[in-house]
């Protein structure tokens, strides 16, 4: 068991609020992510459960314990750091064992957990180098390692990949997410990198300014934003944004007019929208954005100027203009031929999301 609580925590550094209000029930075994832009708080709180930093309001509990005055040694957490911070005169399995070492493990037992975990982490033939003669993606493994031994309650990772090459980190991805299932522990992990959150969390936690923005499963959060800032941040090429006016509001829809500034008009099945929202934006991600066919014009295609191409063999992404210079991008399975002579888009008004003037989700009445 590992379950975590975070209540109402928040820490100021001097004057300045760096975290707010955090609360966040993090279940036993589970894999969270926290992910934001850099500066919104995302490592401070990592070290506040590691005990690196006190909190200046709240409470954290683990397993009902509570945390908050309980030495970092002792709360039963590991954190796995991006700079690795290895002792560079020290061998693989020396620095492995070393936390174990000095908690006064035997020899033995230090033995026996060193080679569980270099066995876990493929690196048996390496435990005799030094860090200096290990490649960037080993070090991890024994930073990584060093924290296994220790067999924390959970596991706390602060961009463990950032240092490595783009293949590398594709592939030890892959290995965490492995690690994860084998050990079947809970584990924190910190990213500023979408992509690496939505391939690794059971549940993502997206922070900006100090403040969850959501929390949720990956695909929830690209599905279902409960703000902008979610709809923008998740996903990649982002979501596309257009101004829009409501022109009519019936029981079952509403009638947008100048979508991105263009003359078109557009019915949205929307159940229930509260005539007093105010002005609006129109969030649809580039997959809902179709290049029109050139011999066949429908309502709703919009002209466009394209600004650039992106050919990237399985798609193609085309960027384009409004007529009043809003921009947007289309995604094409198959626009090889066609890409560059498309001069008109084809939007989804079903796919579309709304946003409010504070960039709140506008929902249909009787959504969650
Ligand atoms: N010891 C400190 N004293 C003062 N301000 C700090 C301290 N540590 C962090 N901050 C500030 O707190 C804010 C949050 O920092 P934090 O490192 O948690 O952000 P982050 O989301 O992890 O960013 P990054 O992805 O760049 O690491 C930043 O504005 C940072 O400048």
């Amino acid at each position: 068991m590992a379950q975590l609580d975070l209540t109402g925590v928040a820490k100021k550094f001097g004057v300045v609020d760096v975290l707010r209000d955090i609360n966040l029930n993090i279940r036993s075994g589970e894999f969270v992510v926290f992910v934001g832009p850099s500066g919104c708080g995302k490592s401070t709180l990592l070290r506040i459960i590691s005990g690196l930093e006190e909190v200046t309001a709240g409470d954290l509990h683990l397993d009902g314990e509570r945390l908050n005055d309980v030495d970092p040694a002792r709360r039963g957490t590991a954190m796995v750091f991006q700079s690795y911070a290895l002792y560079p005169h020290m061998t693989a399995a020396e620095n492995m064992g070393f936390s174990l070492r000095m908690a006064g493990a035997k020899k033995a037992e230090i033995r026996e957990k060193v080679a569980k975990a270099a066995a876990i982490l493929q690196l048996e033939k390496h435990m005799d180098r030094r860090p200096g003669q290990l490649s960037g993606g080993q070090k991890q493994r024994v930073a990584i390692g060093r924290a296994i031994v220790r067999e924390p309650k959970v596991f706390l990772f602060d961009e463990p990949l950032s240092n490595l090459d783009a293949e590398l980190r594709v592939q030890m991805r892959a290995e965490l997410i492995d690690l994860h299932r084998r050990l079947k522990a809970t584990m924190i992990y910190v990213t500023h990198d979408q992509v690496e959150a939505m391939t690794l969390a059971d549940r993502m936690v997206v922070l900006n300014g100090g403040v969850i923005q959501q929390c949720g499963r990956p695909l929830d959060l690209y599905d279902d934003p409960d703000n902008r800032f979610v709809a923008g941040f998740i996903g990649s090429p982002k979501m596309n944004f257009l101004s829009a006016t409501v022109k009519e509001v019936r029981p079952d829809a509403i009638v947008l007019d100048r979508i991105g500034g263009s003359s078109t008009s557009l019915v949205m099945p929307f159940e229930g929208f509260d005539a007093a929202e105010g002005p609006i934006e129109i969030g649809v991600r580039p997959e809902h954005v179709r290049l029109a066919p050139s011999d066949e014009r429908r309502d709703g295609d919009v002209e466009v100027d394209v600004t650039l191409v992106e050919e990237l063999g399985d798609v193609t992404y085309v960027h384009a203009t409004m007529p009043a210079g809003e921009r947007i991008i289309a995604r094409s399975d198959n626009a090889r031929h066609r890409a560059e002579t498309a001069n008109r888009i084809r939007l989804d008004p079903s796919r579309f999301l709304l946003f409010g003037a504070a960039g709140q989700r506008i929902r249909p009445a009787g959504a969650a």
